[in-house]
Order: structure tokens, then C-alpha cells, then sequence
């Protein structure tokens, strides 16, 4: 398999989407890693699996309907394996492998499929000190943009996932781009205040366009950095209650077409007064657990 990914809006020909099956019993607060779990079990309103398994399979209905090679991993009994977003990413023809939460570790072995069908050269394994999430990176062309946390407590934060390493190793590995990296705000325990991944407060749709929430960054001018990068007048500013449905984890099939949660209600006006095709599923379920269609996504192939 040749691998192709310099964006996320370049039409899709290849990606692996999560499962929901034999996702487990509800985690205990101690074992859960994001905050909007933690609150929907304390309020005994977590997921229920068979609920999930309907909302991703709606997904890949809208794949096969674009003709979009779907691969699927394989079941690790009573293990989340619904955000694949997170355990790898490519870049350009290089499939890099996440140095992911230790929880997470395991869900990386059931693509082994997928990681038999590409050139071993490919495939890379960065510094183990070099944490990492596919959900804080993305190709934008000339540019790799990562969300990364920078204070120096990042370890008492379960929610920050990559780290400054990460940034300079990504940029060592492509050096002819230029890694751009975004602090962003994290909160083990109020959703509202944690933007998980970059992809939890930010992502480039369309031709030109980006969906963003401008509190999800620690650092005002980075914030500034990319409503100019794209333009004011192509930014869709989301609010703090629309970060927290995850307005900005939508998922692209070509710059024309885009897979969105059915209740984003002005996100999907909005897309379609610019001229975008809305497939809208079901995916409230699966949101309480922090992630939306974007994690649940891991692209190798796009035009
Ligand atoms: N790219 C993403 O934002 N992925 C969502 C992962 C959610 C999962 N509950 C986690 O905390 O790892």
C-alpha cells in the first residue's frame, strides 16, 4: 500500500475506522484517562456499547457509499478501541506510530493488517520520550501543525498527550516543513476547560476554512497565528458548549464532503452555505467519551 497524506481535506481513498465492539464495561473514575468519561460515569450516564457500535457503523456506511477502503481492527476483548485517530498517523508516505497513554498502548496491535500491507522503511517509531497522539497532529501542506501542552506540570496531566519532544523530533523528521506547535488548555477533570487533542478545539474544512474555539489555546498570539494563516473571514468560531459536543472533530472526505454529528445544527448550516455536502450520523454516544468522528479516524490514503 502506497500511503498519502499531506492534509485532511484532499479526498479519501483509504482509512482505518475504530470499533466499538467488545469495548468493555463502563471504566472505574480511576481508570478513566478524559474528563467527559469521568462525567458520565459519575452520572451513570456512560455509553452503552451496542449504542456506539450503531453510531461508528453508521460511519462506515457513509465510507462504503464514497467508496472509501475501510479497514477495521482487530477485537482486543473488553478494550476501547474506538479512537485509532490517536494510535498512529501519517504523514506524506510515512506511517508513524504514537508513543500514546500507556492505557492506550495496546490498540495499536490490533492493526497489524494494515501495518503488513506497508514498506517497513515507512514505518516509524519515535523517541520514547517523544509523547505523542494523532489527534494533535496534522499535515497542512508546507506545514505539520501539532498540539502539544508546554508547562511544566505536563506530567500531573493525564490530558496532555504530546509533548515539546514530540514538536522537535516531528520536525527533525520533516525538515523540509515547518512544525508549527499550539499550548493548549488542559483540565483532568472540567471537559469544558480540556481541549484533549488539537483536533478537540480546531481542524481545517473545505477548501480554505477552519472550525475553531479560540479558549482551547493557552497562548493568545498562536490563536492569532491561525485565524490569519486561514483569514478571519474563513475562521467558524465555535463555543465553549459546542467544543465540549466537539464541534471541531467533524471529518472530511473531500473538501466537498464532510461526515458530522446529526445535532451540530448551525456547524451544519454553516458548512453548507459554503458549499459543503453534510452527511450527518448519529455520534452523541460516543461523544461522551471525549471524541467525536476526526479520533475515530486514522486516514492513510488521500488524493
Ligand atoms: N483525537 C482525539 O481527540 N481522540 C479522543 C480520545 C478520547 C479518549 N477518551 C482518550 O482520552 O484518549
Amino acid at each position: 500500500m502506497k500511503l498519502h497524506i499531506i492534509n485532511e481535506t484532499s479526498r479519501l481513498r483509504a482509512v482505518v475506522l475504530g470499533t466499538a465492539k467488545s469495548n468493555g464495561p463502563a471504566p472505574s473514575l480511576e481508570e478513566a484517562y478524559d474528563p467527559k468519561s469521568k462525567e458520565h460515569i459519575l452520572a451513570g450516564t456512560y455509553p452503552k456499547e451496542e449504542d456506539m457500535v450503531e453510531e461508528i457503523e453508521a460511519v462506515a456506511a457513509v465510507f462504503e457509499k464514497y467508496d472509501v477502503k475501510v479497514f477495521r481492527p482487530k477485537i482486543i476483548p473488553d478494550y476501547n478501541q474506538i479512537f485509532t485517530r490517536d494510535i498512529a498517523f501519517v504523514i506524506e508516505d510515512k506511517f508513524i506510530k504514537s508513543n500514546i497513554l500507556p492505557d492506550r498502548e495496546k490498540e495499536i496491535e490490533a492493526i497489524d493488517e494494515v501495518l503488513k500491507q506497508i514498506n517497513p522503511e515507512k514505518i516509524i517509531k519515535l523517541p520514547e520520550e517523544a509523547h505523542i497522539e494523532g489527534g494533535d497532529v496534522m499535515p497542512m501542506g508546507d506545514h505539520i501543525f501539532v498540539g502539544t501542552y508546554k508547562g511544566k506540570d505536563y506530567k500531573n496531566f493525564i490530558t496532555a498527550r504530546t509533548n515539546i519532544q514530540a514538536v522537535d523530533a516531528l520536525q527533525q523528521l520533516f525538515p523540509d516543513k515547518k512544525v508549527v506547535s499550539f499550548n493548549l488548555k488542559k483540565s483532568n477533570t472540567i471537559a469544558r476547560d480540556n481541549a484533549l487533542h488539537l483536533d478537540c478545539c480546531f481542524q481545517p474544512v473545505g477548501k480554505n476554512k477552519a472550525i475553531i474555539y479560540k479558549e482551547g489555546f493557552l497562548n493568545p498570539e498562536e490563536y492569532d497565528w491561525l485565524v490569519k494563516f486561514f483569514g478571519r473571514a474563513n475562521i467558524y468560531e465555535i463555543t465553549r458548549d459546542e467544543m465540549y459536543d466537539m464541534n471541531s472533530n467533524i471529518f472530511s472526505i473531500s473538501e466537498e464532503v464532510v461526515i458530522s454529528e446529526r445535532n451540530f445544527t448551525r456547524l451544519n448550516a454553516w458548512l453548507r452555505e459554503q458549499g459543503i455536502k453534510v452527511e450527518e450520523v448519529p455520534y452523541a454516544e460516543i461523544s461522551k467519551q471525549e471524541g467525536l468522528l476526526r479520533c475515530s479516524t486514522l486516514p492513510l490514503i488521500r488524493d
